[in-house]
């Protein structure tokens, strides 16, 4: 991956939706070297990141604060990534040798307009060269993320690269399926398939009928997804805490996309997450980089249809806090 002939940066848009495999991804890209001499730039949904704990070890890191990089952290992401540049420019030892910029993006982002605002910015242009947009796909959950979200149609329409993670953990027939879904959706764009990370094959897709993708225009919007932090005391009981996070995502998996959060425990800080149904075993994160420590012991639940002061009360419930 060299510099652009020109000496501009090349930049890569990581996204797709929440919970599909981005960081996963990354991470094991930065581990093998096949980013070597790129930055990274992480854009959160969730208002507590944890993707930076899990990428530092292995990257130049920025965390882009301040919204969503496709609507209302516009700005901080052009004065994000003019900063990068001056700073390049004015011979920063750090990011001298670097040529490409990867911003992964947040779950609920539209690559589009984030790559039209950096195409278009008059300073950016001359530093900058839009690259590659790599759209991740949850092999699992993607088919209905492209009949209920219509914001996942947008993120595959405008993809390179389409990657279809959890490759492991999907049967054959409906990985086949999905690609013949994406080939269809987006004839144009590149699909290759990954296992926690790493490359994995897909299976043949031809004579396989495309699932019919009902277009998003016209559709009824669905409600808008929010994100609830939830700050849990030291003190917090986690057996109960790990049944309430079970029984809420029995009984609310579809309409509660994501969990995900850094909590203290004697073991050290644990990496809590979830994808619908699907939790993922806590995994310990380096203290190392951690960022301020008020975001330790908080969760954040992002989905629909719930109000954030029942999940707060069901929460004190089962753990007998008063919160
Ligand atoms: N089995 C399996 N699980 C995966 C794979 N990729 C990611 N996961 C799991 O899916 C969950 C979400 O993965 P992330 O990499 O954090 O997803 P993300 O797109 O960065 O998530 P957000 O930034 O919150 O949108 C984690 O529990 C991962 O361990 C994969 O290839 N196979």
């Amino acid at each position: 991956m060299s510099e652009a002939r020109d000496g501009r940066m090349r930049l890569t848009v990581l996204g797709g939706f929440l919970g599909s495999g981005k960081t996963t991804w990354l991470r094991h890209q930065l581990h093998h070297g096949q980013m070597k001499d790129a930055l990274v730039i992480v854009n959160e949904a969730a208002e507590v990141p944890v993707d930076d704990a899990l990428l530092a070890r292995s990257a130049e890191l920025r965390v882009l604060a301040g919204g969503c990089a496709c609507c209302d952290g516009r700005e901080a992401l052009v004065a994000l990534l003019r900063a990068i540049c001056d700073a390049r420019v004015g011979g920063d030892d750090a990011l001298a040798s670097l040529d490409r910029v990867v911003l992964e993006t947040s779950g609920l982002a539209d690559p589009g307009p984030i790559v039209d605002t950096i195409r278009t910015d008059p300073v950016l242009i001359h530093h900058l060269m839009v690259d590659e947009i790599v759209i991740a796909i949850d092999a699992l959950y993607g088919l209905d993320q492209m009949r209920h979200e219509p914001l996942t149609l947008r993120q595959i329409e405008t993809a390179d690269r389409l990657l279809v993670t959890k490759v492991d953990a999907a049967a054959e027939p409906d990985l086949a399926r999905l690609v013949a879904t994406l080939q269809a959706l987006n004839p144009g764009a590149a699909i290759s398939g990954a296992a926690m990370g790493s490359g994995a094959g897909l299976p043949d897709h031809a004579g396989i009928e495309p699932v019919a993708i009902p277009p998003a225009e016209g559709s009824r919007a669905p409600a808008p997804i929010a994100a609830t932090r939830l700050d849990l005391s030291e003190a917090t009981d986690w057996p109960a805490f790990s049944v309430w996070l079970s029984a809420l995502l029995h009984a609310r998996g579809d309409d509660i996309m994501r969990v995900k959060g850094v909590v203290r425990t004697p073991a050290g800080r644990l990496l809590l997450q979830s994808v619908r149904k699907v939790v993922q075993q806590p995994e310990i994160v380096p203290e190392a980089g951690a960022k301020p420590t008020d975001d330790d012991n908080s969760v954040v639940v992002i989905g629909r249809g719930f109000r954030a002061e029942d999940l707060r009360k069901s929460l004190a419930y089962f753990t007998g806090e008063r919160r």
